[in-house]
Formats: C-alpha cells, structure tokens, sequence
C-alpha cells in the first residue's frame, strides 16, 4: 500500500469545495456520471479501433443507495485505471483541476448563477461527502486499485480484488448531505442532469409482464440516443413530436412546428428547436430551451447562445464548443458563441421561409401563434430582419394574407397619395374600430389588423427602410385625410359661419382632451368623428413598451380630434339652431356618438347619455 500526500497549495482544499460551492452540491453526481461515461466512449472507441482487446458488449452505469450504510455507488464498466493512473488523473490532474477552479473564483464564485457551469470533476464528490473510495480495474488486466482519500489532503492507494473491469466510486455521504441518500432525491438530479447520456444507466429495479411471465428488469432511467442525435431522414413527424413530450413530460399541446440543427463546421453543434403555441398571456414559460453538452444537461438559461427573440422557443441544444466553464459576460463576448446565434437564427429564417413556400396555407394558419416571435425577432436581429421578407405576412381584418411586397401591389392603385407615398392603413382592434374601418373599405382600400403589443416598432421600422411607404391607423384622421388625394372638397359652410360653429363646439366640449377641426367632407359622412393622430399614439405605444419612442412620451395624456363635417345636415342644422340649449343638447348629442364610435363613452358619460337618448325619443 502506498500512502501519500496531496500535493496541497490551496490550503484546506476540501471545506473549500464544499463552501464555495454551495448552492450547487447536486452537480456532483452529474459530473460522477459524466466520468463513468467518458470512461465507457473511451473503451468503445479502443475495441472499435483494435486497442483494447476485450469485449465492449452492452455496458451500464449503475447508481445504487447503502442506505444503511450511508454509501452512494456509482458504477460503471468503462476502461478503468491502473494504480499508476489513479496516482496520475486522480492525485495529480484531477486534484490540480479543482484546485485551479478555486485558485480562480474562489471571490466571485458567490455570485451564483456561474457555478453550476464549472466542471470540477471528480473532487465534487467531496461536497457531499467525507470520504470517497474508488475502486477500479483497469481494461488492461493489471491489478485493481482502491484510493480512498477522507478529506484531508491525506490519501491512501493499495492493490485490491476487484475482478471485473471498471470503476466504482464509493461515497460516504456526510452528515448533512443525507437528503443524497433518498431515492426520489437521486431519481430526480438523474432525470434532470442525466436524461439523456448515451450510455444507458441503471437506478434500481421493477417488474414487468404479468403472472409466470412476471420478472425483474432494471430501470434504465436515461434514453440513450435522443431524436437530435439522429439524422433528420431517420425521424419522422411523430417521432418529433414523441421527442417534444419527452423532454415537456407536463406539456399537453403539441408543438407547431420543429427545426433540427445540424453543423459540424466552424463549430459543432446539433440540437432541435420547437415553435410551440404561445399562450396569449404570455405567461412566463416554465419549459426552456435546454442546453447540453455531449447529451449532459448544463443548463436552461441560454441567455446569449440563443438570439433573445428564441428564446421563446423550446427544445434542445448540444454543442461541446460551448465554453462552459466561463462567466456570462464572457460568453455574450466570446466569438463562437456569438456564430452560434448567427446560425441559429439563419437556420430559424430558413426554416420559415421553406414552410412559406411549401405550406402557404398551413403557414397562414400558424401565423396569430408565431407573429409574436418574428416581429420581435424583426425588431432586435438585423440578420433575421433581411431575411424575414421572404415570410412575414401582413393579416387583413377579413383574414386575408399579404407579405409586404404583395401588400404594395395590391394597394399601390388606391392608396397612393398625392405626394406619392403608398399609405398601409390597420386597425389594432377589429371591433373597436369598426366604423373606421368599414369607411376605409367603402373606399376600397385594403385594412390590416396588426394587433400585436410591439407593432408600431415594427411600423416604424419598415417605415424607415421602405421609401415612401407610411403606415396610418384607421382612426389617426377622417377617411380623406388619411390618404390626401388632389381634389379639394368644397365647404358649404362660409368662413364666419365656419368660425361660428368652432367657438360654439370649443366651448362646450373638454378643450384639453380635444382639438376641434373642421373639414369639408362628403356629405354623407359622419357629422362628427373622433381621431387619435398616428405619430403621438405611435411614439406614446412605442414608449409605452419600451426601447423607443420618444423618451417620456408613455406618462402624455391621450391627445384626440374632434373632426366636424362641414357639409353635414348636422353641421348646416346647429348653423341655423338659434335655440341655444337645443343647439346644446345637439352637439353633446353628436359628440357621445362619435365617442362611442372610438370606444370612449364608458361609465357616468355613457348613463347620461343612454338617459338623454331616450328622453329625446319621446
Ligand atoms: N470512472 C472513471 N473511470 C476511469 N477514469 C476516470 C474515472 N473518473 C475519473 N477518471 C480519470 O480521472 C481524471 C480526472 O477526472 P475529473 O473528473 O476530475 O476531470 P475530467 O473528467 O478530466 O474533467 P472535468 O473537469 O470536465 O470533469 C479523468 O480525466 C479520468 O482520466
């Protein structure tokens, strides 16, 4: 037996490991199991290339509770180490490894969130843990060996009489690791961290079969060849969906549509990505986008590997160029990392664009649940942005689908005004801005419904890059001033009567929430209209859901016009009314209708004038 000493620089390495690491004392049974399971690839690449002469067969991992004897087990058939190479990795390499990690972050590594990206490898055990054994067998046939090291820098290696070729590593759980020694506790750090590892692993036993056909069969706690490991070719759509449920056990709806990545060049990633159906609300989404590396599980914050606008999406991602072992803001810094999200959204447009053009239909069906996604994807990805032409679609209120170049040519005729900007007319809301938008197609111009939270950004933004292209709600003007064509209506009304009829209104109605306009109209339009101009509503929206807008303009009053058709019957009426009070009675009268055209008549306002309207019915 030979005994030694740790080559110690750090002093007290072990109470170091187990307070700075605190928060994460459950990664050490992923990084256990990510050793057994390198060990076992490693003795499948040495038998498939001649190497190592025995048989790989069907090689497990097992986990077993001593409950007992408050001992964790972990198993595995792998390559094992001689006595010299667990002198090697064990007390030399593996000890430098986590010494180097604590050398580096023992200030920072408080600020959690960054810890549980670190692999610290085999000296994690001692977090929970007060001494660790290991006993293994090397595949090449020399004696087996038995470390056992209990904390202090103080170890002890001998030969022992272990026949089968692998590694067991014994944990004696500490004192107040116990919680380690639960199954439900062990079950769940292994569906978490290890649900996926291409080696299969073992937990415990249960039945199968019924009656004489009854027997015992292990529980395999891990799917060994997830569906992002295989090629596209070999899936089909069930399978996909089948892989959705798999990583979502309590997610119910199935996903809209699927993209699975596959690089190798500049860097290797694979993984497959999920649209699912956003909840209205958008609630915060508890199933997350899923990071692994080489089918180990890191992490489901992918804040900066993922452009932000996926990040509402789900799935997986696999890529062993992820640098893991580094903070946050070096990853967002980092030159792979930022590739890694050029392609993921190049290959998210590409994907788009083929179900475009394949489906257009289905597609359009699909549109209401992903819109959120593209626009902001549009609004914070210029490189999604270039590509989104190709797909993005532009809803009409009776549900007819334009992309933006379809929309110019179809409303180029109508709708262009007499300075020759093409003026796109929506609505955000189909039934509050009914009656404006039943104007806008008496004059057969075509209505968008664009009734997403970030749209005027979206507007704005195309605005800015289409050339004499401008974006106008139905409600921002009447029907002739939204798109201003050459001919210039004549007022019935003179001047003096015209003024008249302004200091009349003015008077009566709230001047601070209303500016008073007159305009000569169709006859047979309505007599009084209420309008919110698009730039104050838009730079107030645009405030209002951040990023944008001008600074400030959120916490304005809601600025409206009060339009008077001066070729009215009413407008010629309230001239010739001398009584005053009726004259009154009149234009409140008419203004309470065209706020309830706006959606504005709401509480004490709208009692009185219900009460006034019955009145006036007698
Ligand atoms: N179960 C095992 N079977 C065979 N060798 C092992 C086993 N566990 C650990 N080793 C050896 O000990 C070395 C050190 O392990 P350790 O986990 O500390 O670091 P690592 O796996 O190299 O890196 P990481 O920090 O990513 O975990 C390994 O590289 C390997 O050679």
């Amino acid at each position: 037996m030979t005994s030694g000493k740790i080559n110690v620089t750090v002093e007290n390495i072990f109470p170091l490991i187990k307070k700075f690491l605190y928060s994460d004392h459950e990664i050490f049974l992923r990084e256990l199991i990510s050793n057994a399971t390198d060990a076992t690839l490693k003795l499948k690449h040495l038998t498939s290339i001649g190497e190592a002469k025995v048989e790989y067969g069907n090689p497990i991992i097992e986990v077993r509770i001593d409950k007992e004897n408050k001992k964790l087990h972990i198993i595995d058939q792998g390559i094992g180490m001689t006595k010299e190479e667990v002198e090697k990795y064990i007390n030399q390499v593996a000890f430098s490894g986590a010494e180097e990690f604590l050398e580096k972050y023992k200030d920072t590594a408080k600020d959690a969130g960054i810890i549980g990206h670190f692999g610290l490898g085999f000296y994690s055990a001692f977090m929970v843990a007060d001494k660790v054994e290991i006993f293994t067998k090397s595949y090449k046939g020399e004696p087996a060996a038995h470390w056992t090291c209990d904390g202090s820098p103080e170890y002890s290696l001998e030969e022992t009489e272990k026949t089968d070729r692998g590694t067991e590593i014994v944990l004696h759980i500490a004192e107040d690791s116990t919680e380690f020694l639960e199954d439900y506790k062990i079950r769940e750090l292994l569906t978490k961290y290890n649900k996926f590892m291409p080696v299969p692993i073992k937990f415990g036993t249960h039945e199968e079969g019924e009656g004489d056909d009854k027997k015992t069969v292990d529980t395999i706690i891990n799917n060994p060849a997830p569906a992002w490991t295989k090629q596209p070719a070999d899936l089909t759509e069930e399978d996909y969906k089948n892989f959705y449920r798999e990583l979502y056990p309590m997610q119910f709806e199935d996903p809209l549509f699927h993209i699975h990545l596959n690089v190798d060049y500049p860097f290797n990633l694979t993984g497959i990505l999920y649209f699912p159906k956003l909840n209205a609300d958008m609630q915060i989404q508890k199933d997350k986008i899923q990071l692994y590396q080489n089918q180990v599980f890191v992490t489901d914050n992918v804040e900066g590997i993922v452009p932000d606008f996926l990040t509402m999406l789900k799935g997986v991602i696999d890529s062993p160029d992820i640098p893991l072992n580094v903070s946050r803001s070096y990853l967002q810094a980092d030159g792979n990392v930022k590739k890694i999200s050029n392609y993921i959204t190049r290959k998210v447009a590409d994907k788009l664009k083929s179900l475009f053009n394949d489906n257009r239909a289905d597609f359009e069906s699909k549109w209401n649940d992903i819109k959120i996604v593209l626009e902001y994807g549009m609004l914070s990805e210029d490189k999604f942005y270039d590509k989104a032409g190709a797909f993005m679609l532009y809803p009409t209120v009776d549900g007819k689908y334009y992309t933006l170049e379809e929309l110019k040519e179809a409303s180029k005729e109508l709708q262009t005004d007499k300075d020759g900007n093409l003026v796109i007319l929506y609505a955000s809301n189909k039934d509050l801005q009914d009656s404006y938008i039943v104007a806008a197609k008496e004059k057969g111009y075509q209505v968008l419904l664009l009734d997403s939270p970030i749209v005027s950004h979206l507007i704005q933004k195309l605005e800015s890059d289409n050339e004499k292209l401008t974006f106008a709600r139905v409600d921002a003007d009447h029907i002739n001033n939204l798109i201003k064509k050459e001919e210039n209506q004549i007022s019935k009304l003179s001047e003096d009567e015209q003024k008249n009829l302004q200091t009349f209104v003015e008077n009566i109605i709230p001047k601070e929430k209303y500016t008073v306009k007159l305009e000569a109209m169709d006859s047979t339009a309505e007599p009084f209209i209420i309008t919110q101009p698009e730039f104050m509503r838009r730079m107030k929206e645009m405030s209002q859901t951040g990023g944008g807008g001008m600074f400030g303009m959120g916490n304005f009053p809601e600025m409206y016009n009060l339009i008077i058709n001066t070729n009215s019957d009413l407008a010629s009426d309230l001239i010739s009314e001398n009584n005053e009070e009726v004259k009154n009675e009149k234009i409140k009268q008419a203004l309470d209708l065209a706020k309830l055209s706006q959606g504005l008549l709401k509480g004490e306002e709208l009692t009185a004038f219900v009460k006034r309207s019955f009145k006036n019915l007698k």
